[in-house]
């Protein structure tokens, strides 16, 4: 049998774990082609290690990441790609027990420290600008059921509110959303962005507070499945994690894998006009492909979905794609000498009360990570404090010129301390980079699976990325290796042309 030829589209997280696991599953029987638009590979994530003085003659470095910084050990797809990259020994850990772990705050203002278990929101009455919210809590397992019934979807907004009351969806929901999607809530599936809370419902009979508790006492998913080595026992206990050279060190290793495989070829500033799917080998018209990823006999797609509706000329399925909508934050990095602030994960800031958009929203900040306190090991210089403001997302401002002094404003506002003048600061604008689910997203991503599977594309044509199974990292390289998976197996069985 000659051996299939794989297209790999997109070299972020998730089109890199596809094309690990495929070179590892089928070193002889696939050719890979990896193919990437940008120079780089690695899609959002990038870390960077920039030299700096302290002012003081102290020099050493930092290191800032341009996307996501903390992993989370709940994945098991992620422990094992830990473990088969050999990246144990480079781990930075966060216990449970360390502040960075267990408080977060909210700018209420002022900035509150929210409680972390039930007991701490009982005390919740000490401090005042949380009085509020504190009966919305203990009502919530009262309150009869009230999801209407045959409703397939809401807002995370009327979700909160519904359950919660309209004042605690604003401070809290909106805040939530900012903190994971960088989005309004009001827009935001709940079914599709919260899956365990829309769940939590069902299983609590109506209460979410009850859901969740049963769901807390069920045991972790199962990593059985995966060749996670002896990185569950390094990650027990742990809240969150990256490496020493940040959350880059995995799309690199899996590059530096790739590269040494004799039938996987990555090609970069490299990008397909369309795809036509026939009955027999996909077209991928383009002057920069070799033969075999022009005719590929199997595609994973892991391009972001706006970019589809362009490259499959198919009515049917760019419709069922065309809802997708996205963040854009900008970000600015942050090395300021030494100061005293809380310490914790970092803040969260809810929708103002008069909505977005309003003349005082400043620059538009929807949280900050005090990276320092979860992740100062990083760092080679002392005496340094390092955070991340993120803003934009359901701010209607413009991007093309962000004033450093109103974000140093903001920040001392919501800290409500003087700080210093920053050593070091960049702001680096993410497009569109969180998928922001819509309502109805998950009834469309079943009916664009049920399509997918039938011809001409028959299983021969994978979707894959943040919007259809989860934003996080761990969401990212699960759906890489299970599309992996599910090629290997048709190619194994020889099915590779209808
Ligand atoms: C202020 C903006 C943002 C902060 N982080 C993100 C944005 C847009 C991006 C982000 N955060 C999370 C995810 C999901 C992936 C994951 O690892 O789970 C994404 C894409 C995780 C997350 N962050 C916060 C929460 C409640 C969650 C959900 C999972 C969890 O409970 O850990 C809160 C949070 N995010 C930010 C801050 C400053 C903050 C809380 C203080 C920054």
């Amino acid at each position: 049998m000659s051996p299939a030829n794989v297209l790999v589209l997109g070299g972020g997280l998730t089109g890199l774990s596809a094309a690990f696991h495929l070179a590892r599953q089928l070193p002889r029987a696939a050719n890979i082609t990896l193919l990437e638009s940008a120079p780089r590979l690695g899609g959002w994530v990038r870390s960077d290690r920039l030299e700096l003085e302290d002012g003081e003659g102290g020099r050493g470095s930092v290191l800032l990441e341009a996307g996501p910084r903390t992993l989370r050990p709940n994945s098991p797809a992620l422990l094992e790609l830990v473990n088969l990259l050999g990246l144990k020994d480079e781990l930075v850990t966060v216990p449970k027990t360390a502040p960075a772990a267990r408080n977060r705050y909210l700018y209420l203002p002022p900035l509150t420290l929210l409680p972390s278990t039930l007991l701490s929101a009982l005390l919740t009455p000490f401090t005042p600008a949380l009085r509020p919210l504190l009966p919305a809590i203990l009502r919530e397992p009262l309150r009869r059921a009230n999801r209407p019934q045959g409703l397939e979807d809401e807002s995370v907004d009327g979700f909160f509110t519904r359950r919660f009351g309209a004042e605690f969806a604003r401070r809290f929901a909106s805040a939530l959303v900012h903190g994971v999607y960088a989005a309004d809530a009001r827009e935001l599936s709940v079914r599709a962005a919260f899956p365990s809370l829309w769940a939590a419902e069902e299983r609590g009979r109506g209460s979410v507070l009850l859901g969740l508790r049963a769901a807390g006492r069920e045991p972790a998913e199962d990593v059985s499945g995966y060749d996670v080595g002896d990185v569950g026992e390094a990650v027990e206990g742990v809240s969150v994690f990256s490496f020493r050279e940040g959350v880059e060190a995995i799309p690199r290793a899996m590059e530096g894998y790739l590269e040494k495989q004799g039938n996987v070829r990555i090609l970069k500033r490299a990008a397909v006009l369309s795809v036509y799917a026939d009955e027999g080998d996909f077209k991928v018209p383009s002057i920069e492909l070799p033969p075999s990823a022009s005719n590929p006999t199997h595609i994973i797609s892991a391009l972001p979905f706006q970019s589809l509706p362009e490259l499959l000329p198919d009515p049917g399925l760019p419709f069922l794609i065309d809802h997708s909508e996205y963040s854009t934050v900008l970000l600015l990095n942050l090395i300021f000498p030494s100061f005293a602030h809380p310490q914790g994960f970092g803040y969260l800031v809810p929708r103002p009360e008069g909505g977005y958009g309003a003349a005082n929203d400043g620059p538009g900040v929807l949280g900050t990570v005090f990276d320092s306190v979860a992740l100062g090991e990083q760092d080679t210089l002392r005496g340094v404090t390092k955070m991340t403001m993120m803003s934009g997302g359901p701010y209607k401002r413009r991007f093309g010129e962000p004033y450093l002094p109103e974000f140093l404003a903001a920040l001392r506002e919501h800290l409500g301390t003087s700080v210093p003048d920053p050593l070091y600061h960049r702001f680096v604008l993410q497009k569109k980079c969180i998928p922001t689910p819509q309502l109805a997203h998950t009834a469309r991503i079943s009916q664009l699976r049920q399509a997918l599977g039938e011809r001409p594309y028959a299983g021969r044509l994978e979707l894959v990325g943040a919007e259809v199974g989860g934003v996080s990292v761990g969401d990212c390289v699960r759906q890489g290796r299970e599309a992996a998976g599910r090629v290997a197996e048709m190619v194994r069985r020889g099915v590779d042309a209808g």
